[in-house]
C-alpha cells in the first residue's frame, strides 16, 4: 500500500524528497508542508509510492489541497523545463505557482532560561561582565533579550525592527543558547470565499429592520454579500447585525460561502470599427484552422509595424471564447498599462485575468483560481502567465515574441516564448508569436518550416513606413567644427514638426544625467561598491546611480582616490539629452520616458495619455518609447547615438540594435500624415544601421545569418552560459579552476567549451564572476554534459547557487 510520497521542494537542489503519510493518500499535484532542516516548506507531491527511502522518511504536516494545483499537463511542463533548462523542480513548481501568499514562511525568537539569567545578569552587575567585547554588540544582545524578556515568540522581522540587531546578532545569541528560534509559517486559505446572503422564502410577520434587509436582497436579485449590508438603514437607524442572523433562524435566508470576485456575466461581441486587410483575414484564417483542427499549429505572425497585428490576435481570442474554451496572450512587461486592460474588458468582459507585475500576492492568487476554476477563460499577462491554469487551451499568443522580458534572469532561467511553444504542443493547441522583428531563433525555425510563416507585409490602410535617413555624425563634426549632440538636420526637422503642430520622438537608449564620473588629476572614474561598473550621474536626485544593482552614493566634490577637486562628468544619459532639448527648443512642451520618470505603473500612462492628447510634444527617452505604443500624432523619430550598443561584447548585439532601430522607427507616421526618421550615426554604414535604415528585415536576416552560422552561435548551435560566483574572489577562482580542470580530464564530445575567463561583469552585485561558454550542434549532448557538471560540482562540495547555469542565455554579461 502507498505510504510514501516524493515532494518537490523550493529549494536549490535537483531532487525531490521523500515523506511518509498517515491517513488518506494525498493526490499527485497537491501542496503539502513539511519539516525540512529545521524549517517547514511547502512543496508539490509528484509521486504516491510504497518504497521506503534509505534514510528514515519523516511524517507529512499538513495537505493543502483537496485537488491538485497543477494538473498532469503543467506537471509534465515543470519536468520539462526542470530537464531542459537544467533547474530544480521543486524551483520550477514554485515559479509556476502564484500562491506565495497562501504560505508565508517565517520565524521568531523566544528567550531561554539562560537568556533570561543573562538579561538578570547584565541589569545586576551593569557591562563589565562582557567588556572585553565590543560594547555596541553588547548593547544590541541586551535590547533584544529586553524585547523577548515576557517569554512570547517575536517574529524576527518585528524584533529586527524594534532593536535594529542583525542576522549576526541572532546568530551569536542562538550559539549561546540564550534565544531559541521557532517557525512561525503559516497557511492561509487557499481559496478565498465571500459569504453571500441568498433570500429563501418569505413567511410570517416581518419587521422594519427584516424588511430593509429583505429590499436590499430584492433589489441584488436575491443574493448580496454580507459585508456590503453593514449600512442598511429602517427608519434613520442602523439595522442591527443580529437581525440577519434572525432571518437565517427563520429560514427566510441562508448564507452562503462563494469565491470571492465571482460573477456570471455574458460576453458582449465587440464589433470592429474597420475591415480587415486580406493579409489580416489570411493569418487570422489560419490560426482559426489551427484551433478547429485540435492539433498542434504554430505560426510565426511576421507584420511589420503598425499592420495591425493586434487586432488578428483579439479576433482570434474572441472566437475560442465563443467556442467555450480558453485563450493565453503574452506581452511584454511594458505593454501592459491600465488602459490597454480597459480596452481587454471592453472586448472580452468578465471572462478576461489581466496579470501584470503591479499585483499584490493576494490578487495574483485569486485570479489564479478564478482560471483555475474556469471563470476567467481569457489570460492576458507577462512572461509567467504562460502557467495560467486554464482549462481547455485552445490558443496561445506571444506578442513582441523577440522581447527579452520574456526570459526570466532568475532560476528557473525559462524562456516564456519557448515554453508557450512546448505547452502549446503538449496540449494540442495553437501558438502564435508575433512581431515585426522576429528573434533569429524564431525567424529560424519559420525558414526550416518548423512554425509557419504568416506575413503582414505592409501596414494598415495602405500606409507608407517612414522614410529614414541616416545622418553620419563624422561628416557633422568636420562640417561644423565642434561635437554636438543633435545634429542641424534633427534641430531643423524638430522645428518643422513644432510648427505644424505634429510631435517627435528622440531615442537615446541610457539614463541618467552623465554615464561617467572622471577624475582628471588621477584619472580615476568613480566604481560602484558592488559591482565592476561606473556610476551614472543622476542630477535631478543629486546621486551617482549604479544600473546593475541600485547602489547609490552622494556626488563627491573630491576624488575619493587623490583628493583633487577636479571631478568631471562625461557622457550622455536621457537626463541630460531632455536638458539640452529644453534649451534647443524653449517653446515645445518636453516628456521624458524611461525608468526613472517612471516609476509606477501610472507614470506611464500618464506620460502616454498625455502625448495621446497631443499635451507633450516632443518625447525623449530609453528604448521605453520604442514598444508598441500606437500614437497618430508622431511624425518624426529622431535616434541619437543610433550604434552605441554594437560595441558590446556580445554576439547579440546587432540583433538587438537591429530590432531596438526598426522598433522605434515604427513609431513615426502611424496616422493620416507619412511619418519620418533621422538617425545619427557614427557608423552609418554598418549593416544594422543600412537594414533597419531600408526596413529590410529580410536582408538583416541573412546576413546575421550567414556570421551567426560562422561564429557557431545560436541559432546554429545551442548555447549555455555557466557562471562561477561568490562574493570571495578566492573561491570563484579555485571553483572555476577545479571545473576548468574537470572539462580538461572528462570527454564531451560535441560540446565545445570555452573558459574559464573573467565574466565581461567581473564584479555584480558583491560577487565575482568566472564564465565557461559550452556550445553544442546537439541540444541533448550539451545537456548531459551541463548535468554531469553539476553533479561534478556537488560532489565538490561547490555551493548548488554559486554555478548558474543559463541554457539559451540571452545576455553573456
Ligand atoms: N484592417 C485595419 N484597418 C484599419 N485600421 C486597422 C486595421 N487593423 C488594425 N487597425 C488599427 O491600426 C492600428 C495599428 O494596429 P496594431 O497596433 O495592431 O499594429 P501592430 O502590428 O501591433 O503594430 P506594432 O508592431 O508596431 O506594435 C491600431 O490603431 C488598430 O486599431
Ligand atoms: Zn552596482
Amino acid at each position: 500500500m502507498a505510504r510514501f510520497c516524493d515532494v518537490a521542494l523550493p529549494v536549490p537542489l535537483d531532487q525531490s524528497f521523500t515523506y511518509r503519510f498517515e491517513g488518506a493518500e494525498p493526490a499527485v499535484g497537491v501542496r503539502v508542508v513539511v519539516p525540512f532542516r529545521q524549517q517547514k516548506l511547502s512543496g508539490i507531491v509528484v509521486a504516491v509510492h510504497d518504497s521506503p527511502p534509505s534514510v528514515e522518511a519523516k511524517l507529512i504536516l499538513r495537505v493543502l489541497d483537496t485537488e491538485p494545483v497543477l494538473n498532469e499537463q503543467l506537471l509534465e511542463l515543470g519536468r520539462w523545463i526542470a530537464g531542459y533548462y537544467i533547474a530544480p523542480i521543486g524551483e520550477v513548481y514554485r515559479t509556476m505557482l502564484p500562491l506565495n501568499a497562501e504560505f508565508r514562511r517565517a520565524h521568531g525568537y523566544r528567550i531561554t532560561e539562560r537568556g533570561q539569567e543573562a538579561l538578570y545578569a547584565s541589569a545586576e552587575i551593569g557591562s563589565s561582565l562582557r567588556a572585553k567585547k565590543d560594547t555596541e554588540h553588547q548593547m544590541l544582545e541586551y535590547a533584544v533579550l529586553n524585547h523577548l524578556a515576557d517569554g512570547e515568540v517575536v517574529r524576527e522581522q518585528s524584533l529586527r525592527s524594534a532593536t535594529q540587531a542583525s542576522r549576526e546578532i541572532f546568530r551569536t545569541m542562538l550559539s549561546k543558547k540564550w534565544i531559541d528560534r521557532e517557525d512561525l509559517s503559516a497557511v492561509r486559505d487557499a481559496t478565498r470565499t465571500v459569504s453571500v446572503a441568498a433570500l429563501k422564502e418569505i413567511t410570517g410577520k416581518i419587521n422594519a429592520n427584516q424588511e430593509a434587509i429583505l429590499l436590499a436582497l430584492k433589489a441584488a436579485g436575491g443574493r448580496l454579500r454580507v459585508d456590503a449590508m453593514r449600512d442598511l438603514e429602517a427608519n434613520g437607524k442602523p439595522v442591527p447585525r443580529s437581525t440577519l442572523s434572525t432571518l437565517v433562524k427563520r429560514d427566510i435566508v441562508e448564507i452562503v460561502e462563494e469565491p470571492a470576485g465571482f460573477r456570471i456575466s455574458s460576453l458582449k461581441p465587440r464589433k470592429l470599427e474597420f475591415l480587415f486587410t486580406p493579409a489580416q483575414q489570411d493569418a487570422l484564417r489560419f490560426i482559426n484552422t489551427g484551433v478547429d483542427s485540435g492539433k498542434f499549429t504554430s505560426a510565426l505572425l511576421h507584420g511589420v509595424t503598425g499592420s495591425g497585428k493586434t487586432a488578428v490576435y483579439l479576433s482570434a481570442m474572441q472566437e475560442v471564447l465563443g467556442a467555450g474554451r480558453s485563450a493565453i496572450l503574452l506581452v511584454p512587461e511594458i505593454g501592459l498599462t491600465p488602459a490597454v486592460a480597459a480596452d481587454l474588458h471592453e472586448v472580452f468582459g468578465e471572462q478576461v485575468a489581466i496579470l501584470h507585475s503591479g499585483l499584490s500576492d493576494d490578487e495574483r492568487a485569486e485570479q489564479w483560481h478564478q482560471i483555475r476554476r474556469g471563470e476567467k477563460r481569457i489570460v492576458v499577462g507577462t512572461r509567467s502567465a504562460v502557467f495560467a491554469p486554464v482549462s481547455d487551451l485552445a490558443l496561445l499568443i506571444v506578442d513582441e515574441e523577440h522581447d527579452h522580458s520574456y526570459k526570466q534572469e532568475e532560476v528557473p532561467r525559462y524562456h516564456a516564448r519557448d515554453v508557450a511553444v512546448v505547452r502549446a504542443k503538449m496540449a494540442g493547441a495553437t501558438v502564435v508569436l508575433g512581431s515585426a522583428t522576429p528573434s533569429m531563433e524564431t525567424y529560424f525555425n519559420a525558414e526550416k518550416g518548423k512554425y509557419a510563416l504568416l506575413s503582414l507585409p505592409g501596414r494598415v490602410q495602405a500606409r507608407p513606413l517612414p522614410e529614414v535617413e541616416v545622418i553620419d555624425m563624422r561628416l557633422e563634426f568636420q562640417e561644423t567644427g565642434h561635437e554636438s549632440v543633435l545634429s542641424r538636420k534633427l534641430v531643423e526637422e524638430v522645428n518643422e514638426r513644432l510648427e505644424r503642430g505634429e510631435q517627435a520622438m528622440i531615442l537615446l537608449n541610457r539614463r541618467g544625467f552623465a554615464n561617467f564620473v572622471l577624475c582628471r588629476a588621477c584619472g580615476k572614474t568613480i566604481q560602484c561598491r558592488n559591482c565592476a561598473i561606473a556610476l551614472t550621474f543622476h542630477k535631478r536626485d543629486r546621486k551617482l546611480m549604479c544600473h546593475y544593482c541600485g547602489y547609490l552614493a552622494p556626488v563627491p566634490r573630491t576624488c575619493p582616490e587623490c583628493h583633487s577637486e577636479h571631478i568631471q562628468f562625461f557622457g550622455m544619459g536621457s537626463e541630460k539629452l531632455e536638458e539640452l532639448l529644453h534649451g534647443a527648443f524653449p517653446k515645445a512642451r518636453i516628456g521624458r520616458l524611461d525608468r526613472d520618470t517612471v516609476r509606477g505603473r501610472d507614470d506611464l500612462e500618464n506620460i502616454l495619455t498625455a502625448l495621446h492628447h497631443g499635451e507633450i510634444d516632443l518625447l525623449v527617452g530609453t528604448q521605453m518609447i520604442a514598444k508598441g505604443h500606437d500614437i497618430h500624432g508622431v511624425t518624426l523619430v529622431g535616434v541619437v547615438g543610433a550604434d552605441a550598443a554594437l560595441g558590446m561584447p556580445d554576439f547579440r548585439a546587432a540583433e538587438r540594435t537591429f530590432q531596438l532601430l526598426t522598433q522605434v522607427a515604427g513609431r513615426a507616421g502611424r496616422g493620416n500624415t507619412p511619418g519620418k526618421v533621422l538617425m545619427q550615426s557614427y557608423h552609418p554604414d554598418h549593416y544594422v544601421v543600412d537594414y533597419a535604415a531600408k526596413h529590410d528585415f529580410q536582408g538583416f536576416y541573412e546576413k546575421e545569418s550567414r556570421l551567426r552560422s560562422w561564429m557557431h552561435y545560436p541559432p546554429y548551435t545551442s548555447l549555455a552560459n555557466v557562471l562561477v560566483r561568490s562574493d570571495r574572489v578566492n573561491n570563484a577562482l579555485t571553483w572555476s579552476g577545479l571545473i576548468g580542470k574537470w572539462f580538461e580530464t572528462v570527454p564531451h564530445e560535441g560540446v565545445r567549451v570555452m573558459g574559464p575567463a573573467a565574466a565581461p561583469i567581473e564584479r555584480l552585485k558583491n560577487d565575482y564572476r568566472y564564465h565557461f561558454i559550452l556550445k553544442s550542434r546537439s541540444r541533448e549532448q550539451l545537456n548531459s554534459v551541463l548535468r554531469a557538471l553539476i553533479a561534478f560540482s556537488s560532489a565538490k562540495k561547490i555551493p548548488r547557487t554559486a554555478v548558474i547555469v543559463d541554457v539559451d542565455a540571452l545576455s553573456l554579461m
